[in-house]
């Protein structure tokens, strides 16, 4: 049975059961449930807390885990990043108040309040900066105002607890993060992986992309095409109209508008879109 661990609690825990039941699997119905077998797909989910999970995977004693980028890094444990899963997205940043530093090279010599010192440290390391690393356990926007730090490195989302705090963002992001799939090796992966992974894509690209169907004039049919080439080749049938065609391509979500408008003006008509519930490419 392939052994998962999943997160518990915060930012990614929903967003992470969601994706598994898209993915059908079974996931707890109590938030208290702290495992959760799934007989039917042979898989067992462990609910842990995110900076935990990679311990976890990279012992070998759970086979995969889904867990954020940056705490993965600031594990320092060696497992393999295998998927990004399109969600829990922010970057992980230098802050500090407004008008105190300017670029990131002043960071040396200072305090640095964070809750992912690994994160720091390997950046500090690979940039040959010299600096004392304060570990908090959360909330070290507050740090700088209460005099425990000069500067903090902490995750970003919006960026309005920054404001709140009065802080701005200093110098480029030190890593962006995302929630991961991660697994002990990058290759070799226990039996069921490369299914579990498929499902997952599965959905990354039922959730990035949207089926559209429309009706064109036949010698319109290239220029109509070149707008939605679909991923392998556009499904092109006979319409009982003559001298017309209709055409079934899949299109990015985030590009469907402007496309339905390039192809009404072009001279398509009954350009539908529909979901798509999820995919094997
Ligand atoms: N707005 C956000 N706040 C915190 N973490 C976020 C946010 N957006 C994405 N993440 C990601 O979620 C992971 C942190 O999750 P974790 O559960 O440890 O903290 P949390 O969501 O802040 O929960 P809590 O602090 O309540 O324990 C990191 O990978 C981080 O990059
Ligand atoms: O850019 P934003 O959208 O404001 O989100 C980022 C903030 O959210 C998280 O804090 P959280 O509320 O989890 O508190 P914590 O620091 O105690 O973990 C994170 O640590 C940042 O402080
Ligand atoms: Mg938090």
């Amino acid at each position: 049975m392939l052994r998962i661990a999943i997160p518990n609690k915060g930012t990614l825990s929903a967003p992470a059961s969601q994706m598994l039941r898209d993915a059908g699997y079974r996931q707890r119905t109590d938030p208290k449930d702290l495992v959760c077998r799934d007989e039917a797909n042979n898989v067992e989910f462990f609910y842990l807390r995110p900076r935990d999970i990679a311990t976890y995977v990279g012992s070998g004693d759970l086979d995969l885990g889904i867990t954020g980028r940056d705490l993965l890094v600031d594990s320092g444990v060696p497992a393999a990043e295998l998927l990004d899963l399109g969600f829990g997205g922010a970057t992980f940043r230098w802050a500090a108040p407004a008008g105190t530093l300017t670029s990131a090279d002043e960071i040396a010599g200072r305090r640095i309040a964070t809750a992912y010192p690994g994160v720091v440290e390997q950046h500090l390391a690979e940039h040959n900066l010299k600096a004392d690393v304060v570990r908090l356990d959360g909330a070290v926007e507050n740090a700088v105002r209460l005099g425990v730090a000069d500067v903090i490195a902490d995750v970003v989302e919006t960026g309005a607890t920054l404001r709140q705090a009065g802080l701005v963002t200093i110098g480029e992001p030190i890593l962006r993060s995302s929630a991961v799939l991660i697994g002990r090796h990058a290759t070799a992966a226990p039996n069921g992986v490369a299914q579990l992974m498929r499902r997952l894509q599965g959905v990354l690209v039922a959730r990035s992309y949207v089926m559209l169907a429309y009706d064109v004039r036949a010698d319109l049919l290239e220029q109509a095409t070149g707008l939605t080439p679909g991923i392998e080749s556009p499904t092109v049938s006979p319409l009982h109209r003559e001298g017309w065609v209709a055409v079934q391509a899949m299109v990015l979500r985030k590009e469907v508008h402007r496309i339905m408008d390039e192809l009404y003006e072009l001279g398509a008509r009954a350009i539908l879109v529909t979901d798509i519930h999820n995919c094997r490419l």
